[in-house]
């Protein structure tokens, strides 16, 4: 059978809908949300989005060296572009709702979170493996936001920003062209870069799961 990340989606997913479609994003769509597990939310991944620059910068030096599709650089550089975009969404974001961004005290999750993409960025991990979990922390984030942006959602007007920010056809497309590089990877593939691929994938789901819930207050 050949091996693609959507067979992945389907064999695992319920901790792909645990990621996807969590308590969290159900209370942004449905405009129940407590506010501040937004906030908590918007400063702690502030605080993610620093540490995932150097990951992304990381998954650019391998395509450098391991990819043969001259693309790839490009569709990462976009990636790292809107990332530069994002960072200052959150500072704007945080004026906005008079919250400071200095001095932040990152959630135990966040470390942990941290600690994976770290291990994610040595040199010995291949490109294939590192694309997949790329894809996965995008791929989660757009589908949880656009989840929110759609027709019968109530989400609260003042959120509909960040929604917009990762629910965005133009970011469904970035996640769409980072998936077909990792299908086109995986395909070529060894069993064992397959199989660090798939725990990669998992992993990445379960760090979301954790990642939310820390939102919600229900982790440190
Ligand atoms: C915890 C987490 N996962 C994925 C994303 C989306 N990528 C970049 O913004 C994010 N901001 N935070």
């Amino acid at each position: 059978m050949e091996v693609s990340i959507e067979t992945w989606v389907k064999k695992h997913d319920l901790i792909y809908i645990g990621a996807t479609r969590h308590p969290f994003i159900h209370s942004i769509r449905d405009g129940s949300v407590d506010i501040n597990n937004y906030k908590r939310w918007l400063s702690q991944d502030y605080l993610f989005v620093r540490k995932f620059v150097p990951f992304v910068a990381s998954v650019l030096v391998k395509a450098c060296k391991e990819s043969d599709d001259e693309n790839d650089m490009e569709i990462l550089l976009a990636g790292m572009a809107s990332l530069n975009d994002e960072i200052d969404w959150f500072k704007k974001e945080a004026a906005k709702w008079d919250m400071q961004l200095t001095g932040i005290t990152p959630s135990k999750t966040n470390q942990k979170y941290w600690r994976f993409l770290e291990s994610l960025m040595h040199p010995d991990v291949s490109y294939t493996v590192a694309m997949v979990a790329l894809w996965a922390i995008e791929a989660v984030y757009q589908q949880s936001f656009a989840h929110c942006l759609e027709e019968d959602a109530k989400t609260p007007s003042e959120l509909r920003e960040a929604c917009e920010r990762w629910g965005s056809q133009e970011f469904a497309q970035y996640c769409d062209s980072l998936k077909k590089i990792a299908n086109g990877l995986l395909a070529k593939a060894s069993n064992d870069v397959r199989g660090k691929a798939e725990a990669a994938f998992v992993e990445v789901l379960e760090e979301e799961i954790e990642f939310w819930n820390m939102s919600e207050g229900r982790a440190k």
